[in-house]
């Protein structure tokens, strides 16, 4: 079963604020279908940034453009049809089947007081199985466990085939077949991707682009190669990096003398 792919958007930050210092002006442009980590220390404003993107905050100051268009002067259904958020909180209704959380993802493209149409009901499967979860699908959404939960969560945000797609610490809860396995298929996607990782050797496996936060302020944005250096790694977050090989750090504290290694 397949279904066509949406159209990738492009996502345009200008000069983008919240709240009293929370989040300093963030300027950048991510092409159709870039992935972009977003990295930061505890309380960087990663999850703020987010926010802003998903048009969940108004911004203090700046826009946020999604293919040229501001997000806040666009309906909120229009932009849920283009932008779908994959949070860390969960939805409380427990009681709804894994399907019925994953046919949410519809809502945004249905009519008004329109039911699930076939091609709703075929988006959905596709999402299940994408997601391994063909066999979930009658289970209350309550009896699943963490990481199980975190996969409806992604297969939610594929029903409603986004041309952006954010994640706020998607691998939280999963194994680590799990977590490579759900940042393959978002990154095959083939939607513009932002997401905040804490991993940093997973983050140079996934993204194309970094965005790497400190106290609210950008300190750097560009293709992850090029960004993600033991220097900008000690001052983001403090510690010092070790690279092993074209695609891994092993991570120490500055005053230990041995690296501690990362599993
Ligand atoms: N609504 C709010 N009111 C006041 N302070 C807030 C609000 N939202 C976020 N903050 C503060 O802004 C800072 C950034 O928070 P944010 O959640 O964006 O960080 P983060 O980088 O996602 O952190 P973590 O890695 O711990 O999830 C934190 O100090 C947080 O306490």
């Amino acid at each position: 079963m397949s279904c066509p792919a949406p159209l990738p958007a492009t996502l345009t930050l200008e000069q983008v604020s919240w709240g009293a210092g929370l989040l300093h002006p963030v300027s950048l442009t991510l092409a159709r279908g870039r992935v972009l980590g977003v990295l930061g220390a505890n309380g960087a404003g990663k999850s703020t940034l987010l926010r802003l993107i998903y048009r969940f905050h108004t911004p203090k100051s700046g826009r946020v453009l999604l293919d040229g268009a501001d997000i806040h002067a666009t309906p909120a259904r229009k932009v849920a049809q283009r932008v779908a958020a994959v949070l860390q909180e969960q939805p409380t209704d427990f009681a709804l089947t894994v399907a019925e959380i994953v046919a949410l993802g519809r809502a945004p493209h249905r009519r008004a007081l329109a039911g699930p149409s076939a091609h709703d009901a075929h988006i959905v499967e596709h999402a299940l199985d994408r997601m391994s979860l063909r066999a979930f699908a009658s289970r209350p959404f309550g009896t699943l466990s963490g990481g199980e939960r975190q996969r409806v969560m992604v297969a939610r945000a594929l029903a409603q085939e986004p041309g952006l797609i954010v994640l706020d610490e998607p691998t939280n809860h999963l194994d680590i077949r799990h977590q490579l396995e759900v940042l393959r298929l978002v990154r095959g996607l083939g939607a513009t991707v932002v997401a905040s990782l804490h991993d940093l050797n997973l983050v140079r496996g996934f993204a194309d682009d970094v965005l790497v936060l400190k106290d609210g302020q950008p300190l750097a944005f560009g293709p992850v190669t090029d960004v993600l250096t033991p220097d900008l790694i000690a001052r983001a977050f403090g510690v010092r990096a070790q690279a092993r090989g074209p695609a891994r750090f092993d991570f120490s504290l500055f005053d230990d003398m041995q690296p501690e290694k990362q599993a």
